[in-house]
């Protein structure tokens, strides 16, 4: 059994609402209207280049509200938050989406995406194709991939896809079952995720426990529940290549400062 058939969770939940939205969109939006968008579009940013480079690197995220946490911050001005997170030294911008849960919007992306010159992630629920092209066609360079919310034909399919647009997948698992199947499906970048989708519980040493079953050779993110610099040194110590971080910046009163002090924790830490 996979992870998609695991039962009524918050991740069904969310992705039921998703599919909603998404059905929504399409009636508005052709596939070729987007592919016709994609076409004419800037080329996307080899983050996972970036990610390979020396020293930890920083996703930092514009996230409004979460189903954990209710609301975190207003973000009356995303493009702002990120331009801080850039200064600071993020190597790429994550934007959430996603609308009923974390409040975000294909909006607030085209926003940052205007803003900064770094690489940006679409952070939603994708289950279709057509979420791809959507997330090139508005800019985006990664696009998030929730192995729990995937069986591995569909996995596999977005994963081609991703690639053949020529943007990077973050390709997110949450335990054991769910980093082999990553491995196997031949994702490059594995983002750890220390808050469980289904149950919404963090546990934090996910990372160290999934850390080993991760190959030589692909990326590693720390995911949830970064509260600042000594987490984020930790998690460089553990091996992480990349923290990505939402609340503790978006809760900042000087995100700049906030994100430049876990990228410089996380330099020269041994890895
Ligand atoms: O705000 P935090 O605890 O720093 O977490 C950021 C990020 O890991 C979290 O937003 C996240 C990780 N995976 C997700 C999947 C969907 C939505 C959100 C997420």
């Amino acid at each position: 059994m996979t992870g998609a058939s695991a039962g009524a969770s918050v991740l069904d939940d969310i992705v039921a609402g998703v599919r909603e939205d998404l059905a929504e969109r399409q009636r508005r939006t052709s596939r070729s209207d987007l592919e016709s968008a994609v076409a004419t579009a800037a080329p996307a940013l080899d983050a996972e280049a970036l990610f390979r480079r020396p020293g930890l690197s920083l996703v930092a995220e514009v996230k409004r509200a979460s189903p954990s946490k209710g609301e975190l911050s207003d973000i009356p001005d995303p493009a702002s938050l990120a331009a801080a997170y850039e200064a600071g030294g993020a190597t790429a911008i994550s934007v959430l989406t996603e609308q009923r849960r974390f409040r975000g919007s294909l909006a607030d992306l085209d926003v940052v995406r205007a803003a900064v010159d770094v690489p940006v992630l679409r952070k939603d629920f994708v289950v279709t194709d057509y979420q791809v092209w959507e997330a090139r066609a508005h800019g985006a360079d990664i696009v998030l991939l929730i192995v729990a919310a995937l069986d591995d034909p569909t996995l596999r399919s977005l994963l081609a896809r991703v690639g053949e647009l020529g943007m990077t997948a973050l390709v997110e698992v949450h335990d054991e079952d769910e980093t082999q199947r990553a491995v196997d499906a031949g994702a490059t970048v594995v983002g750890v995720n220390a808050r469980d989708l289904k149950t919404l519980q963090v546990h934090p040493d996910t990372f160290s426990r999934l850390r080993p079953l991760v190959p030589d050779g692909v990326v590693t993110v720390a995911e949830s529940g970064i509260s600042g610099p000594q987490d984020a040194a930790a998690y460089a110590a553990q091996g992480a290549d990349v923290v990505l971080v939402g609340e503790a910046l978006v809760r900042d009163g000087d995100p700049r400062a906030a994100a430049a002090a876990i990228v410089a924790a996380g330099s020269g830490v041994a890895r």
